[in-house]
C-alpha cells in the first residue's frame, strides 16, 4: 500500500527514533497516535525476525496495548514494570525547547504517567509538528477533566487562565471519554497566553478542581525527530 506523503513522514521519524534508541533488553514505553503506529510496526518487525530480543512494551493507551498485542509483542504495564528505559510517543506540536502540545489524539494522562516513568523520553512527529513558540500551530491544550462537575470545572479554568474551554464530543454529541473515563476539553488559550510562560500556566490548570491531567508537556522530551515526506530527518537534542 502506498503512504501519502504526510504518513511517510510519520514513519521515517518513527523508524529514525527507533533505530537510534530501540536496543534488546529495553523496557519501553509506547505512546500513542497515528505516529506511533510506526513505531509498533518497526517493533514487530525487529521482534518478529529475532533481531530484537527480551524487551518490554508498556503501551500509553487501549489503542497502543491492542496494536501491541495484535503485533505478537510482549506487552507489561507500570505496575509489574514500573521503571522504563526509553518512552517514545508523538506530539501535536514541538517548540524550540522541546516542550509539546499533546492529547489531540485524546491520550495524555497515560502517557505522561508512562513519559515520567521513563529514563528517556523521545518524541517522533512530522516535520509540520516544528514550531517557533508553543501555541503557534496548535491552537488548544487538550485537558483530561473528571465528569463530575464538569461544567463547573470548565468555568474555573475560564476564570483562572482565560480563553474558552470546549468539550470534546464525539459520534452523537457524546462526550469523548478517554481511557481513564474522564471527559476531554480543548482549552482554547487567549493568544497573550503564548507570549507568558506556560509552566505557570500549567501550574495553574492543574490546580483546579477536576482537572486531572493537561496535554503541556514542558521541559521532559529529550530528543525530538522530525522529518519529511522525503525521508530527512531533523534530530533536535535537548541542550
Ligand atoms: O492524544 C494523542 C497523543 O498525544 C498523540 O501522541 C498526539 O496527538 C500526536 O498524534 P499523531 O501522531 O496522530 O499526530
Amino acid at each position: 500500500m502506498s503512504l501519502s506523503p504526510i504518513e511517510k513522514a510519520k514513519r521515517a521519524a518513527a523508524h529514525a527514533a527507533s533505530e537510534a534508541f530501540i536496543r534488546s533488553g529495553l523496557r519501553i514505553g509506547v505512546g500513542s497516535g497515528s505516529t506511533v503506529k510506526y513505531l509498533v510496526d518497526y517493533l514487530k518487525e525487529q521482534y518478529g525476525s529475532g533481531e530484537l530480543k527480551e524487551i518490554l512494551c508498556i503501551p500509553t493507551s487501549f489503542m497502543t496495548r491492542k496494536w501491541l498485542i495484535d503485533s505478537n509483542l510482549p506487552v507489561s504495564d507500570l505496575e509489574k514494570t514500573p521503571e522504563l528505559d526509553v518512552c517514545i510517543d508523538g506530539a501535536d506540536e514541538v517548540d524550540p525547547s522541546l516542550n509539546c502540545i499533546k492529547g489531540g489524539g485524546g491520550c495524555l494522562t497515560q502517557e505522561k504517567i508512562v513519559q515520567n516513568a521513563a529514563k528517556k523520553f523521545v518524541v517522533i512527529a512530522d516535520s509540520n509538528k516544528k514550531a517557533k513558540f508553543l501555541g503557534e500551530k496548535y491552537k488548544a491544550v487538550p485537558i483530561e477533566i473528571l465528569p463530575f462537575g464538569y461544567v463547573a470545572t470548565q468555568r474555573f479554568i475560564q476564570q483562572k487562565v482565560g480563553g474558552e474551554c470546549e468539550m470534546r464530543l464525539g459520534p452523537k454529541f457524546f462526550p469523548t471519554i478517554t481511557d481513564n473515563g474522564n471527559y476531554l476539553v480543548d482549552w482554547k488559550f487567549p493568544e497573550s497566553s503564548v507570549a507568558t510562560d506556560w509552566a505557570f500556566i500549567n501550574q495553574q490548570i492543574l490546580s483546579i478542581p477536576g482537572v486531572v491531567e493537561t496535554g503541556l508537556f514542558l521541559n521532559v522530551a529529550e530528543t525530538v525527530y522530525f522529518a519529511t515526506p522525503e525521508g530527512e530527518v531533523d534530530i533536535v537534542s535537548k541542550k
